[in-house]
């Protein structure tokens, strides 16, 4: 029987002028992996930091296994929610082991003194930790690199490591964030039988990625964001033939698309503005002028942006998301 392992319902957030997440209800079923598409800048990050805590959801609510959740990344480990990050983190200076070891701090009940003495509890709970992260390592195919630094570990394995330090907190929800970014074809296809035996473990898995095939290989579910709005949730099958995904991801306006209000509402108001301004000065020379600048200012502002856009995809290796955590990262 399926149950609901995390509910997240009516789910806003904003910053500022601007709102990332409108209204999201989502469910991860237990024994599912649920995809979350949509394009760049849809909201699909800044949705995953609400569940985790990293964001206070301006409204909304996120629980848990029937329990909502406080919005601190902490308790949310604690309840069951691990996730990876779109640019690694790891403690580049430790181990691959005791990456691992630190991912198991949620579940280890010895406390500060009793670490700090070495007493026999410490040490044995030590020594399970230790087994138990080794498991790990065997599960994602590092064991054998236990004793390496984790900054040393190729690109494909830092993320391998990722998932385990992941693991050792005994999640029931995995979320990973873009697993598969910077990849090559077959650490991808790796990547994609790791988290069916993942999921074969007993945890759901809520994964998002830019990589259809990936995605739609994987997914018993699929949602789609756009624009901080849900568009479309169903299988691969359902959201592959939806016409309105692939308009989104083509930038096409569709019927119902979320920022049709907006953009009618900014068209209006431009429409308005250009009257008033005809009206005041009927007369005036350069008119013709000033407007035709004014309409080759934004497809200069386009083709820049489309540039820069091009210009690769340094987010996933180098730039760190603010989270307020302390730590490293292996890059
Ligand atoms: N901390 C923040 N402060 C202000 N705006 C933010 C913040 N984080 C995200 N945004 C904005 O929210 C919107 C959604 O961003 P988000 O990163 O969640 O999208 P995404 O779907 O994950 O995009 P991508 O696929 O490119 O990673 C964007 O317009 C982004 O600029």
């Amino acid at each position: 029987m399926t149950t609901p392992v995390l509910e997240a319902r009516d789910v806003t957030m904003r910053f500022g002028g601007l709102t990332a997440v409108r209204s999201v209800d989502f469910t991860v079923n237990s024994g599912e992996i649920v995809g979350l598409i949509g394009p760049n800048g849809a909201g699909k990050t800044t949705f995953f930091n609400c569940l985790t805590g990293l964001y206070v959801p301006t409204e909304g609510t996120v629980a848990y296994q029937g329990r909502v959740l406080p919005p601190k990344p902490h308790l949310v480990t604690q309840a069951g929610i691990a996730r990876t990050f779109q640019n690694i983190r790891l403690f580049a200076n430790m181990t691959v082991l005791e990456n691992v070891l630190v991912g198991r701090h949620t579940r280890t009940k010895e406390g500060l003194w009793s670490a700090l003495l070495r007493g026999p509890g410490f040490r044995k709970a030590e020594k399970e930790s230790e087994a138990k992260a080794m498991e790990l390592l065997e599960f994602v195919g590092l064991a054998a690199k236990r004793d390496h630094l984790a900054r040393n570990l190729p690109y494909g394995e830092q993320r391998k490591l990722e998932i385990a330090r992941a693991l050792a907190s005994e999640p029931g929800l995995l979320l990973l964030d873009e697993p598969t970014a910077g990849m090559n074809p077959q650490e991808t296809r790796a990547t994609e039988e790791l988290v069916f035996a993942i999921r074969d473990k007993g945890v759901a898995v809520l994964v998002i990625e830019h990589d259809m095939r990936f995605i739609f290989n994987l997914c018993d579910r699929v949602a789609v964001l756009v624009q901080g709005e849900k568009l479309v949730e169903g299988t691969s099958e359902v959201v592959q033939a939806d016409e309105r995904v692939v308009a989104a991801y083509l930038g096409e306006p569709f019927e119902g698309d979320p920022g049709e209000a907006e953009a009618a509402e900014v068209e209006a108001a431009e429409a308005a503005a250009a009257s008033e301004s005809d009206t005041a000065a009927p007369s005036e020379t350069g008119t013709a002028a000033a407007s035709e600048s004014d309409t080759a200012t934004p497809s200069e502002t386009e083709s820049e942006t489309a540039v820069a856009e091009s210009t690769g995809d340094p987010e996933d290796t180098t730039d760190a998301e603010s989270t307020g955590t302390t730590e490293g990262e292996a890059q």
